[in-house]
């Protein structure tokens, strides 16, 4: 089974991947890790953290001569951030004398709720795994999941079709062309003209203490029949790609396909005809299913949308109570992102990424490219002569 597990904090001195169940003899590219964490540092509306941070990943095992060993991959990135916060963070010896304890949780994040879950007096020590910060430990995992399905021609692509109260409205052309104009803009919209009114609107909202949501589209290209299961609810193809779009930070909401417009519509007009030709074989002249039906994947493109949540802290803090004093208060904020839906666009690529990758390797096998790309071709093989 391919699985990962993540560690770090947000001001710890590093953020840890360990990936397990990856084949033998694939290619692992650190440039392209890196290009993808990269990617996630961009957008426009982030706060001063991003002009600390240049993530880079150290590869620490599974991987010889740019070839993946069957072993489990451990990733490194290290936080910048780490040199200013040594003392309040150490990992050893008692907390220094003037150590500024956060006693008041924010609406919205992880800080109450977690600090009595796990009984902490210090909220930090909660928040700092809360943070999305470790979204660029599930951006590199992500990468080596995209150099995997590169092999098979299975690309992923991402836009902003809302950010805030702003729609991005129709957006024309193939999604490789719409995904490329996404990736020219600040906010990762494909319409140009609203790219501007999303940037003042971040300013506006920036100057008034406030925060903004959006949602993002992610496509993948070239996914072959037979992802995911009806079998059992957690094998569903569908049932995977919201829950892992779920677990990033902030996202409240995933739609495939049509997704909740479909409840809106007579059958007439949610389902995708099924046609045959002797070129194409079965296809079908619409896309409402998102690319999944009954669980598995039908050869169309997967379409599936995430709703972020305008970011917590706000500059002009929102009551709360302070759990020391128990006494009501309006906290100072030293820094936060005031929009990173387009970040959180790149992290829900790479998540996608994971679960084809991991849905990929359960069809076709697990030990090694060369035994999973006969699988594949002799399945390609079935499908097309059916
Ligand atoms: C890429 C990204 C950046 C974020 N930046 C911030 C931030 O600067 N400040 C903040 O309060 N929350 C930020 N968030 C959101 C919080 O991490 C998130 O709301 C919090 O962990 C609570 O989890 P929940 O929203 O899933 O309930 C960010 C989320 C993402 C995906
Ligand atoms: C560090 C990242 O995002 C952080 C996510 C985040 C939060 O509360 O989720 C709070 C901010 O961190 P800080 O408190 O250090 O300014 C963001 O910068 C990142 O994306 O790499």
């Amino acid at each position: 089974m391919l699985r990962y597990l993540t560690a770090g904090e947000s001001h710890g001195p590093q953020l840890t991947a360990i990936i397990e169940g990856l084949p033998a003899n694939m290619p692992v590219s650190v440039e392209k890790i890196n290009h993808q964490l990269w990617r996630r540092q961009q957008g426009f509306g982030r706060g001063g953290r991003m002009r600390i941070e240049t993530d880079q990943v150290q590869i620490g095992s599974g991987v010889r001569f740019g070839k993946t060993l069957g072993t489990p991959v451990t990733l490194v990135v290290d936080n910048r951030d780490w040199k200013n916060w040594q003392q309040r963070m150490a990992i050893e010896g008692e907390p220094p004398a003037d150590l500024e304890v956060v006693t008041k949780p924010r609406p919205g994040h992880a800080d109450l709720a977690g600090s009595l879950k796990y009984n902490q007096q210090d909220i930090r020590n909660v928040l700092e795994r809360a943070s999305a910060r470790n979204t660029a430990t599930l951006v590199a995992i992500g990468s080596v999941a995209r150099q995997l399905l590169e092999e098979f021609n299975i690309h992923v692509y991402s836009h902003i079709v809302e950010l805030g109260p702003i729609k991005v409205g129709p957006v024309e052309g193939a999604i490789e062309e719409i995904a490329a104009r996404a990736e020219q803009s600040q906010v990762r919209v494909a319409n140009p003209e609203k790219e501007e009114e999303i940037i003042e609107l971040i300013k506006k909202v920036r100057k008034e203490g406030n925060s903004l949501g959006g949602i993002f589209e992610v496509v993948v290209t070239g996914v072959p029949y037979g992802l995911g299961s009806y079998s059992m609810p957690d094998r569903k193809l569908d049932s995977r790609l919201a829950g892992a779009l779920m677990g990033i930070q902030a996202i409240k909401g995933v739609e495939i396909g049509l997704g909740f417009d479909a409840a809106r519509r007579p059958g007439s007009e949610v389902h995708d005809e099924i046609f045959y030709s002797q070129e194409q074989g079965y296809y079908r002249e619409t896309n409402g299913a998102g690319g999944i039906e009954g669980g598995i994947s039908n050869g169309q493109p997967i379409v599936v949308r995430a709703a972020m949540k305008p970011i917590p802290t706000l500059y002009k803090p929102l009551r709360s109570v302070d759990m020391e004093t128990k006494e009501a208060y309006e906290a100072s904020i030293e820094r936060s992102d005031v929009c990173a839906a387009p970040a959180a666009a790149v992290v829900g690529e790479a998540i996608v990424a994971w679960v084809i990758a991991l849905s990929f390797l359960e069809k076709f096998g697990w030990d090694s490219l060369e035994e999973i790309r006969a699988n594949y071709n002799n399945f390609m093989k079935m499908v097309s002569e059916r």
